[in-house]
């Protein structure tokens, strides 16, 4: 038996798997997924690694192939499906093993600050000396830590009881918290579902029950009743024994969801995300492994929750960015999701009210299954008016606020009714610009714009650097500057100055950064104590409220103005979710303001219509063989120095030239990023379209391997979001 080792799997350079002969004696105890101790490197010297797979054969001659010289765990630390999933996303992502493996094994499991030593009782005589004996018995009575003094203090000897098998890790004595202060008691729904619930309903437990990989998209207009579909899935999946992973975009923009489906499902509820208290985190992690049938809720890191027989995976408004992650390695939760519902071979739903146009595009091809949900429960979608700004200019109104919205808003406040209104883009002004010299007010680290905020400072949204703001032109001192433009913290200011009396509350990361902030926002306003809640695309979705029936977005062209072929999608989305909010259960009314009142994102948004917007979107992804007619990779190279990361971008170009003929492929750049400077970094990219998966793979992978320009680092962007 050959065992596959990864050594220093922590380390995210690490990217070599070794082979190791499996000594008889040990091959009943070598697992997938344990650590193991081994000889590595010329000098021979014992480390530790993880096995990661196991084999008959090896091509490694007899005499030269080294032996595993003790089994560590008494467990595995990671299955070996999540040990499959960790070499899926290496190869799809061209990630090193030790990045893949990361994401898979939890700090708490790395650090070992879990484990006890313990002895294993032995049966023959295995001949200690006195030291060794006098500490194997002091273990034997009582498990150390493994982080305890006496382990740092006797590390070698450790080693050498280890090497003789009377060892090992173990989990310590956790008490599994089982949560029963929050035990709720479980509520049924007062109604019953409607037809097109109980078809979705039961196409999805047909899907279940054949078991299989399938992607189902569960496509359902806003307040439709997507959530009451899940959860009873949820429930049939743990009637039979099957565990389901329950995927939500943001953790603390969810709690009305997470309270939902804890009401109906209690404690078999466990909420899952790399931002809760690792104690927290601990015990979610001990519950999933040990307890059969549960429910894990959580953002992008849920999707690695080391649940057993799992039966099912949700993903909630598939269509969210934020599943993807910004920084390396750039992974998307639902890609991995997909990845994981492959390898256990079950079905997955991915739910939106604005599915992203790939998946909408493969459920048309009949490689989805689709199930859609048309219509609202309440019937009424809102209606939405569109208002061209432009006009308002020329017709003297300058404010910020369109006459309709303003005459609306009034309306709202005398019929008690509330109202949302959305600007995506927090603080004050997004720009400051000297009008004597025309100098604008820039971070020191990167190529953007500073953001006026009413609390006196100017801040970058990117690297978060502020300096505090005097008024006063950094270039040629002159007094005469101006802040443009309107921000949140600019429209929550305005509107309590035309309407007085009405109660304003404001959401963005800046009045969210505290603990349970967003969530006391949300209370508030659910509990009527406000009446206009000023918000980024924070508020734009999931939310539910009855009172609220009008929705006012400030500026619908933000998103459009970005240098992105995913731009006008996003605008759709956005559009079309925070419209969502309003009228859910008396009629409501959405007002839109845009330069570009034509444009058809936002013209089909208004509409309601995401099949003619997909038509014509598609239109121009044919046209610019963006997906889904191709794949996208993005290849960003970073450095402090300009010409370094220029020089980087031509490695990777030099490389990729040599794969240009054989592949089925376009090379777009070198050029510097539209934003070119973050954090004092310069970057610099390469962005290629495939025609096939298969060669994007493939030729990502090569440029990873063969990238040696150690003084750039180089960022492969496989699918990206943005390629700003
Ligand atoms: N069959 C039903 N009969 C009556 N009310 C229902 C039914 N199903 C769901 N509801 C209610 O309808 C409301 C909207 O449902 P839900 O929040 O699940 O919509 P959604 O499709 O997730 O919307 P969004 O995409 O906007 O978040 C909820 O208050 C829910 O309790
Ligand atoms: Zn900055």
């Amino acid at each position: 038996m050959i065992a596959q080792v990864c050594i220093n799997y922590h380390d995210a350079n690490v990217d070599k798997v070794f082979d190791y002969l499996v000594p008889t004696h040990l091959e009943n105890s070598v697992e997938i997924g344990k650590r193991v101790y081994v000889n590595f490197g010329v000098s021979n010297r014992i480390v530790e690694g993880l096995v990661v797979g196991i084999k008959q054969t090896t091509d490694i001659e007899e005499n030269k192939i080294k032996s595993v010289l003790a089994v560590i765990d008494k467990f595995s630390v990671v299955s070996k499906e999540q040990i499959e999933l960790a070499f899926s996303m290496k190869n799809y992502y061209a990630l090193n093993l030790g990045e893949a493996l990361s994401l898979v094994i939890p700090p708490f499991v790395s650090s070992k600050q879990i484990y006890n030593i313990c002895a294993k009782k032995h049966e023959e005589n295995r001949d200690l000396d006195d030291d060794l004996k006098k500490l194997y018995e002091s273990i034997l009575k009582k498990p150390v830590s493994v982080n305890s003094k006496l382990v740092k203090e006797n590390k070698e000897k450790i080693i050498k009881l280890f090497l003789k098998g009377l060892l090992e890790f173990d989990l310590k004595n956790f008490d599994i918290k089982e949560d029963s202060e929050k035990k709720l008691p479980l509520v049924e729904p007062d109604y019953n579902l409607t037809e097109e619930q109980h078809k979705a309903l039961n196409s999805i437990i047909s899907a279940f029950d054949e078991g299989g990989y399938r992607n189902i998209l569960l496509f359902g207009v806003t307040g439709s009743g997507k959530t009451e579909v899940y959860i009873r899935t949820i429930q049939y999946a743990i009637e039979k024994g099957k565990s389901v992973i329950f995927m939500v975009p943001e953790i603390s923009l969810t709690p009305q969801m997470i309270e939902n489906v804890q009401s109906r499902i209690g404690n078999k509820v466990l909420v899952y995300h790399s931002k809760m208290k690792s104690i927290d985190r601990l015990n979610s992690w001990l519950t999933a492994r040990n307890k059969e049938a549960v429910v894990v809720i959580g953002p992008r890191s849920a999707v690695f929750a080391p649940v057993k027989n799992l039966g099912l995976i949700i993903v909630d408004e598939e269509h969210e960015p934020s599943y993807k992650s910004e920084k390396s390695p750039r992974i998307n939760a639902v890609e991995v999701a997909q990845m994981r519902a492959k390898i256990n071979n079950i079905p997955i739903i991915l739910g939106s009210a604005t599915p992203s146009i790939e998946h909408y595009f493969y459920a048309q091809k009949g490689r989805y299954f689709l199930c859609m949900l048309k219509n609202r429960i309440n019937k009424n979608l809102p209606e939405v008016l569109i208002v061209d700004m432009k006009k308002e200019i020329l017709e003297g109104n300058k404010s910020i606020f369109s006459r309709l919205l303003l005459s609306e808003i009034e309306n709202n406040l005398k019929k008690g009714e509330q109202i949302l209104l959305f600007l995506n883009r927090r603080g004050y002004s997004p720009i400051v610009i000297c009008r004597e010299c025309g100098y604008v007010f820039m971070c020191k680290n990167c190529s953007i714009s500073l953001t006026y905020h009413k609390e006196g400072y100017l801040k970058c949204h990117y690297c978060g650097y502020k300096e505090e703001y005097r008024g006063v032109c950094t270039k040629c001192n002159s007094r005469y500057v101006r802040q443009y433009g309107s921000g949140t913290q600019k429209i929550e200011e305005e509107i309590k100055a035309y309407f007085k009396d009405a109660r304003v509350l404001r959401m963005d990361s800046d009045t969210t950064s505290k603990k349970d902030a967003t969530e006391q926002i949300l209370k508030k306003f659910r509990e009527k104590e406000a009446d206009i809640l000023v918000g980024t695309q924070m508020i734009a979705k999931g939310l539910h409220f009855p009172d609220l029936t009008l929705v006012g977005v400030i500026d619908a062209d933000i998103l459009l103005n970005m240098p992105d072929f995913r731009s006008r999608e996003r605008t759709f989305q956005l559009l079309t979710q925070v419209a969502g909010r309003s009228g859910r259960e008396k009629p409501g009314k959405v007002i839109i303001q845009s330069f570009n009142p034509e444009e058809y994102s936002i013209v089909f948004a208004s509409k309601h219509d995401y099949e003619s917007f997909y038509v014509q979107e598609m239109k121009l992804r044919k046209m610019m063989e963006y997906p889904p007619y191709s794949y996208v990779v993005n290849f960003v190279t970073v450095a402090r120095e300009q010409n370094i990361a220029k020089r980087g971008i031509e490695h990777v170009y030099a490389i990729l030239k040599e794969y240009e003929k054989e592949n089925d492929m376009k090379i777009y750049g070198p050029s510097e990023n539209p934003i070119f400077k973050v954090e004092n970094q310069y970057r610099y990219h390469i962005l290629v379209k495939f025609k096939r998966a298969g060669q994007m793979i493939c030729i990502a992978n090569l440029i990873k391997e063969r990238y040696n320009y150690n003084n750039a680092s180089l960022i492969i962007d496989v699918n990206p979001l943005d390629t700003l």
